[in-house]
């Protein structure tokens, strides 16, 4: 009996013992993570700003951080990742939404479509998305370090409030803008005939994304009100989506 007790006392120790230490290392890793994050989208930033002010014209600003944007966007698939393997308590609904759209903006549209680039809606949507991934990174980082300055709280939640729509019009601009050009070269596009006997008209599947906006950005929106009233308002709140 007395050894029963002493095997599960022992069991009971190294599955602790087992679950601290992958705290470690996804405390370790997120912590990485997030400082990569902010120092990428940092230098977003700085080249921006220093493309405009040395060129004094936004004509150009997209291909000349291009390559940066690709790679920190890109990499934020992670994200998806970590709320899958259970390492930050985030849905994976959300972030998937989030970053897919992201993604999708990035390769499927802008890199894709050279004669958008130029488009004030470019800018106005790598604006939004830098000043927000900064705060988001940041107070990320300093969470995990306990210290977390009230003013980056106080960003992260309440300048979504503005920046979210901003950014949306930005992408559906763009897109807009970029259907006359898909239309005419028929990219990604498939038609019939052909050996799959499966047509796909990319135009209108860019129709389609643009609709989805209507159903999935105010769920988003609501979310992170909701993330705001817990969190700079203490108050208790049930997802029913995790
Ligand atoms: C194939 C074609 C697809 C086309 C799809 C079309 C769909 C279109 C609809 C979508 C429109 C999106 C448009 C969008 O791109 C526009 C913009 O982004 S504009 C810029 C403004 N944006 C924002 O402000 C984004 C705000 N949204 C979010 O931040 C997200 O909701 C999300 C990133 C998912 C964050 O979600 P959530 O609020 O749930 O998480 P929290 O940040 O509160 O974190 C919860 C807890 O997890 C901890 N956590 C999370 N991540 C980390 C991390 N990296 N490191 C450490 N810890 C992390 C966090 O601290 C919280 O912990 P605790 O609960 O203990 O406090």
């Amino acid at each position: 009996m007395a050894s029963g007790e002493e095997d599960g006392a022992l069991e009971e120790k190294e599955t602790n013992n087992k679950k601290r230490t992958k705290s470690i290392i996804a405390t370790a890793w997120l912590m990485f993570y997030n400082i990569a994050m902010t120092a990428g989208w940092l230098v977003l930033a700085v080249a921006m700003t220093r493309f405009y002010l040395q060129k004094g014209t936004h004509k150009g600003l997209y291909r000349s951080i291009a390559r940066t944007l690709k790679f920190f966007q890109t990499f934020a698939l992670l994200e998806v990742g970590h709320c899958a393997i259970g390492i930050v308590r985030t849905s994976v609904i959300v972030t998937g939404v989030q970053v897919c759209s992201r993604i999708f903006m990035v390769w499927f549209i802008t890199h894709s479509i050279r004669q958008v680039q130029n488009q004030e809606s470019v800018i106005l949507f790598l604006v939004v998305w830098t000043v927000t991934e900064i705060t988001r990174y940041s107070f990320y980082t300093f969470s995990l370090l306990n210290h977390l300055p009230y003013f980056i709280k106080w960003a992260r939640y309440n300048l979504f409030i503005v920046m979210y729509p901003l950014g949306v019009i930005g992408e559906l601009m763009t897109i807009y803008a970029a259907l006359p050009y898909v239309r005419k070269a028929g990219m990604y596009s498939l038609r019939l005939p052909n050996k799959y006997n499966v047509s796909f008209d990319y135009y209108y599947f860019l129709i389609i994304v643009m609709l989805s906006y209507i159903p999935l950005f105010p769920q988003l929106y609501f979310h992170m009100l909701r993330q705001r009233r817990k969190v700079l308002h203490g108050e208790v709140i049930v997802e029913k989506d995790e």
